[in-house]
C-alpha cells in the first residue's frame, strides 16, 4: 500500500482512513498508528478516545497533514476548509489577541467569519490588546478555538480541546461548538480523557488502544449492538454471545455481550450499556488480550 494523504471528501464522507500506520522515526521505530480503517460520515461530532499514548494526537496529526503515513491513506476536505487545535495550541506569543484575529482573518481571505470567532474570543479574560504570552493555558485555548472557528472549517480537529478549561468555560465552548455542528454542519473530531463529556456531545466514536482501533462508529448502533447481562453465576452461559469483559461480584455475574441478536436466558437482566461503561470495557477487554486486538 502507497503512503499518501489524500485532500478531497467523497460520497458524503467528511475524513476517511485505509490501512493508515505511522511509525516515528524510520522502519526500526515501534508502530504508533497501525491498519486503521474507518469513514467518518459529514456532520457527525466525533469522540477520539482510548488511553495515554493510543495513538490520538498522532491520528489527528495525520488528518491535519502535518504528518506522512508511513502506509496507507487518510482523506481529508482541502486543507483551507479543516482547522486544527493541536494540544500545545500553538500561536504567536508576540501578538496580541486582536492581531491574532485579525491574522485569522487575513489569512482565510472570504471565508473568515467573524461572528464565529467573536462569539469564542468575546470574554473578559480575553482583553484585545493582551499579549498571547501573558494568557494562560486556558485563556489560550479559547483563543486557539476561535481561531479554528473563525475559519468556518467543514472539518475541525481538536486534541483534547477542554483539558485546561474551567467548568464554566467547558459548558459554554462545548455548547457553541455543538450549535456550529448544527448550524453549519461541521463535522467536529475531538479527543479527551473525560468520557462523560464525549457522552453528551458526541454521535461518532473513534476508540483507540495501542495503536489500533478498537471501535468505530455511530454511537446508538455501538450501544444497540452491546447489552449488559447481569445474572446468578451458576447459571452462566455466555456461549451464544461475543463476550466483551466479564466481572463476578459474590454470587452475580455481569457481562457485557454483543447478543448478536441471540435471546437473553430466562432470569437474566438485561440492559443497554453507557458509552463510558462501553468504552471502559473494551479498553479493559484490550488490555487483557497481548495485540489489543479489536473484538
Ligand atoms: N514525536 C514523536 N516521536 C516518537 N514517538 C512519538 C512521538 N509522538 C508520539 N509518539 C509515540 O506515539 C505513540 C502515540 O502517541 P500519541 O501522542 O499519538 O498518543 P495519545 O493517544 O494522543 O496520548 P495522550 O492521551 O497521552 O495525549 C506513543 O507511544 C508515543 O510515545
Amino acid at each position: 500500500m502507497t503512503a499518501e494523504h489524500t485532500r478531497h471528501s467523497t460520497g458524503g464522507i467528511a475524513l476517511a482512513a485505509d490501512g493508515l500506520g505511522l511509525r516515528y522515526g524510520g522502519r526500526s521505530r515501534p508502530w504508533s498508528l497501525r491498519d486503521c480503517s474507518f469513514d467518518l460520515p459529514a456532520g457527525r461530532v466525533c469522540a477520539l478516545a482510548g488511553p495515554n499514548g493510543a495513538g490520538k494526537s498522532t491520528l489527528l496529526t495525520l488528518a491535519a497533514g502535518l504528518l506522512r503515513p508511513t502506509e496507507g491513506t487518510i482523506s481529508t476536505p482541502e486543507r483551507e476548509r479543516m482547522a486544527y487545535v493541536a494540544q500545545d495550541r500553538p500561536l504567536y506569543p508576540q501578538l496580541t489577541v486582536g492581531e491574532t484575529l485579525d491574522l485569522g482573518r487575513a489569512l482565510n481571505p472570504g471565508r473568515w467569519d467573524a461572528d464565529a470567532a467573536l462569539a469564542v474570543a468575546d470574554h473578559p479574560g480575553l482583553r484585545p490588546n493582551a499579549t498571547v504570552r501573558s494568557l494562560s493555558g486556558g485563556q489560550r485555548t479559547r483563543l486557539a478555538l476561535a481561531l479554528a472557528l473563525g475559519k468556518r472549517p467543514e472539518l475541525l480537529l481538536l486534541d483534547e480541546p477542554m483539558a485546561d478549561l474551567d467548568p464554566l468555560a467547558r459548558v459554554q465552548l462545548m455548547g457553541l461548538l455543538m450549535a456550529d455542528a448544527a448550524e453549519h454542519g461541521t463535522t467536529i473530531v475531538m479527543s479527551s480523557h473525560i468520557l462523560a463529556e464525549l457522552a453528551d456531545a458526541c454521535d461518532h466514536l473513534l476508540l483507540l488502544h495501542d495503536g489500533r482501533i478498537r471501535l468505530a462508529g455511530a454511537v446508538d448502533d455501538l450501544l444497540d449492538a452491546h447489552t449488559v447481562l447481569a445474572g446468578p453465576a451458576q447459571d452462566a452461559d455466555l456461549s451464544p454471545y461475543t463476550v466483551v469483559v466479564t466481572a463476578t461480584t459474590g454470587r452475580q455475574f455481569t457481562a457485557l455481550v454483543r447478543t448478536e441478536g441471540a435471546p437473553v436466558p430466562d432470569g437474566w437482566q438485561r440492559s443497554e450499556p453507557s458509552l463510558e461503561e462501553l468504552v471502559l470495557a473494551h479498553l479493559r477487554a484490550a488490555s487483557a488480550t497481548p495485540e489489543g486486538a479489536a473484538a
